[in-house]
């Protein structure tokens, strides 16, 4: 935390608020269609006001401080970020522990890789706080939704890596509107008075609008794309889709990226096997099957199907029609694709 070294969390927090009131008085906002969860516009990008999400994103990227030996996970939500998170710690703890006895056979995923988005103000924040990060041995492991151009200067600046996920855009948004509905269920028992009548009409609709959490979406995901391809070095680009097609070979790729390479003796023994199903859906699954993150989200919602395609079984032919052309006008010229099963 780029913390002054006179100024408390409290008068930190403060500061921040103020800055948070201030920019809701003054940017754009919207109310996400079917339900009044009030989305705020800052750098072209869209947060949910309501909650604390934005507050989070504004304190992260004004006091974070990267350093070197960092390792985030970037990614859009909904689209393998959890699965990335276990993989990691996966390979990066391997010399640690067996891997029959990996705290991922205890803990989520997301308890393992600090998100940069968590409430750092919440009671229920149950990792190091990002100003205790600091006391985190290196490599630190984080991650974070926010887009490459609105990341905080110092993880441009350092010679930290980022490791980012992207899925084709039709799973993205099914595997989001699902997650939704749980919230919502959720929010219902708590008797809070949200609409909840929000379809996957709705999730369709502000998703092509560019009006989706952290989007709009294909923006994000050229940020990073462009990002890879000028500096290789610093940006690992990574696909759902593939890690699902060939986990081992990515995961050798993810290995080298981080210099931390599998050996010979290594692979002869069977670790990236090993690692690959220890972070499978199944297991994690089995080892999520209850409890909660953050006091509110079941640890089992982050694991629904994982399949590539399951759109197939929700979305009309004209909604995919829709999506593909949005795809190929975004997409046009980049070098970037998703295959899109029909
Ligand atoms: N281990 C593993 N293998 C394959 N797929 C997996 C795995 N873990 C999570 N998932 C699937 O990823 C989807 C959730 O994405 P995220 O983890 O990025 O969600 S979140 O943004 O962190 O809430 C969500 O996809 P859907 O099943 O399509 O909803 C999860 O099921």
């Amino acid at each position: 935390m780029n913390q002054n070294q006179n100024q408390t969390m409290d008068e930190m927090c403060k500061e921040v608020q103020e800055e948070v009131e201030k920019l809701v008085k003054c940017l754009p906002k919207v109310t996400q269609r079917g339900s009044s969860f009030e989305m705020i516009k800052y750098q072209d990008s869209w947060y949910f006001i309501t909650g604390n999400l934005f507050r989070n994103v504004v304190t992260f990227q004004k006091h974070f401080v990267a350093k070197h030996t960092d390792i985030i996970i970037t990614s859009l939500p909904k689209t393998g970020s959890t699965w990335l998170k276990s993989l990691l710690f996966a390979v990066v703890n391997r010399a640690n522990h067996p891997i029959n006895q990996s705290p991922l056979l205890t803990c989520h995923p997301q308890e393992l890789v600090y998100s940069l988005e968590t409430d750092v103000y919440s009671e229920a924040f149950p990792y190091p706080r990002p100003h205790h990060l600091n006391e985190v041995k290196p490599p630190r492991l984080l991650s974070t939704h926010v887009p490459y151009t609105s990341l905080p200067e110092s993880i441009k600046t350092s010679e930290c890596r980022l490791l980012y996920i992207c899925r084709n855009p039709l799973d993205t948004l099914v595997s989001s509107y699902y997650f939704f509905q749980e919230y919502m269920k959720k929010f219902q028992e708590k008797k809070q008075d949200f609409a909840t009548k929000r379809s996957l009409g709705d999730t369709f609709e502000d998703f092509c609008n560019g009006k989706s959490l952290f989007g709009p979406f294909f923006e994000h995901v050229l940020g990073y794309w462009n990002m890879s391809l000028e500096r290789p070095d610093k940006v690992l680009f990574l696909k759902y889709e593939d890690l699902k097609n060939d986990p081992e070979l990515h995961l050798k790729r993810l290995a080298e990226f981080i210099g931390m390479s599998f050996s010979p003796k290594e692979e002869n023994e069977g670790v990236i096997k090993q690692i690959v199903e220890l972070c499978c859906i199944k297991t994690m699954k089995e080892v999520n099957k209850s409890g909660v993150i953050n006091k509110f989200f079941e640890k089992k919602s982050y694991f629904r199907k994982g399949e590539v395609g399951d759109w197939t079984n929700h979305l009309t032919p004209s909604m995919v029609e829709r999506m593909n052309k949005l795809m190929e006008a975004k997409l046009e010229g980049s070098g970037l694709s998703f295959k899109l099963l029909s």
